[in-house]
């Protein structure tokens, strides 16, 4: 489902990826590993297209991966950072329309179980810039699961989350795994890595 083939980033002559090359499947999934600034973030950001590798290929079944290919917008939900989000929208007004922009049935449904699995009930009608650091990454992981995906791509999803936080975060990915979900992720929580990861990529 998705192939990354020699991708390689330089900023001001500093070589970040030199070559990395990985295929992922349909219910598998990578966990890039490796120290501060050894380039996981830049990766996803090339695979998702938020960046351009200065060499290298990304594919998603089969044909190159373009961030703007209705395909992909239907497949991909990424999670790179938590300020990716309308400043005006409460959070369940956010959620629904993005529920909404992607088709699904019975948005208002969704959304309220991914609030309830988040424990967002309580501050559905915030806006997501008063929300605690915490609920804000909740928050942006539920604007990955209220919409269909074949791939998600998320990085250090544990971020700022409690303790159980992550144990729901490892056991929901898990979930997503079993759906059929490929996942792609950066992060520096061993047991995550451990409870998820069906491959690592080790960078730096
Ligand atoms: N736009 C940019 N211009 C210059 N250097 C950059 C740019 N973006 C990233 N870098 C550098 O590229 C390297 C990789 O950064 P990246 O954010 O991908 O690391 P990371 O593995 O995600 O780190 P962390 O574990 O700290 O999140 C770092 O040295 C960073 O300073």
């Amino acid at each position: 489902m998705l192939e990354v083939q020699g991708l390689t980033r330089r900023f001001h002559h500093v070589t970040v990826l030199d070559a990395v090359s990985f295929d992922l499947h349909s219910g598998r999934a990578a966990a890039l590993v490796g120290p501060n600034g050894s380039g996981k973030t830049t990766l996803l950001r090339c695979v998702v297209g938020a960046d351009i590798a200065d060499d290298g290929e990304v594919r998603f079944d089969g044909d190159r991966l373009v961030e703007s290919d209705p395909r992909v917008r239907a497949a991909l939900a990424c999670a790179l950072d938590d300020a990716d989000f309308f400043p005006e929208l409460s959070v369940v007004e956010h959620l629904e329309l993005l529920a909404r922009a992607h088709g699904v049935s019975e948005p208002g449904d969704v959304v309220a179980e991914v609030l309830s699995d988040l424990d967002l009930v309580a501050q559905q009608d915030q806006l997501p810039i008063t929300l605690s650091s915490g609920q804000r990454r909740r928050f942006t992981l539920g604007a990955c699961l209220v919409r269909p995906r074949k791939l998600l791509v998320l990085d250090e999803p544990e971020q700022r989350l409690d303790v159980a936080g992550r144990a729901w975060l490892a056991e929901k990915l898990r979930d997503e795994k079993a759906e059929g979900c490929a996942i792609l992720l950066a992060s520096h929580d061993q047991q995550l890595v451990d409870a998820v990861a069906d491959t690592r990529i080790e960078l730096g």
